[in-house]
């Protein structure tokens, strides 16, 4: 089954939206594999936002990023990568549609609340840097009784 990496960010921890934001994916239909509260160290941040290194936000993008708890999850389901990014919304709250979660609950692109991985890989990848293998949950043996 598709797994994605998402990441509950220090604003959203911060502003109690935890269980609104499973709850959403919940409500979706996607299984919740993997989570934890967590402190992201500088290494890791700068690992994670690599792609970004040149850009002029880097330094404040890891400085926030390590700020305070994040939520880590992984979720699985059919097309979860894509279809998450999707209830996450675009990048910029501000041209994040109602109903997504950026949109209902941001206003500027340094604090928006949440991170979705962007492609098969970028999942895997975040994935393997945010978790070890033991902490992720199969649920393969009940697949089979699920009802969408
Ligand atoms: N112009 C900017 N100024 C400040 N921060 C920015 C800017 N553009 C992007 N960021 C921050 O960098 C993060 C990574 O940017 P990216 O373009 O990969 O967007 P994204 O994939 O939607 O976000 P994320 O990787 O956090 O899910 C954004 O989520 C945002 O917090």
């Amino acid at each position: 089954m598709e797994k994605t990496f998402v990441m509950v960010k220090p604003d959203g921890v911060q502003r109690n939206l935890i269980g609104e934001i499973t709850k959403r994916f919940e409500r979706k239909g996607f299984q919740l594999v993997g989570a934890k509260l967590m402190v992201v160290s500088n290494e890791l941040a700068q690992t994670h936002y690599a792609e970004h290194k040149e850009k002029v936000f880097f330094g404040d993008l890891v400085e926030f990023i390590t700020s305070g708890p994040v939520f880590a999850m992984v979720w699985a389901g059919e097309n979860v990568v894509a279809t998450s990014r999707s209830l996450i919304g675009k990048t910029n709250p501000s041209e994040a549609s109602p109903g997504t979660i950026r949109g209902d609950f941001g206003v500027i692109v340094d604090k928006n609340i949440i991170h979705g991985s962007d492609s098969l890989e970028s999942a895997e990848r975040e994935i393997n840097l945010f978790f070890k293998q033991d902490e992720i949950v199969s649920y393969e043996k009940q697949e089979s009784t699920w009802i969408y």
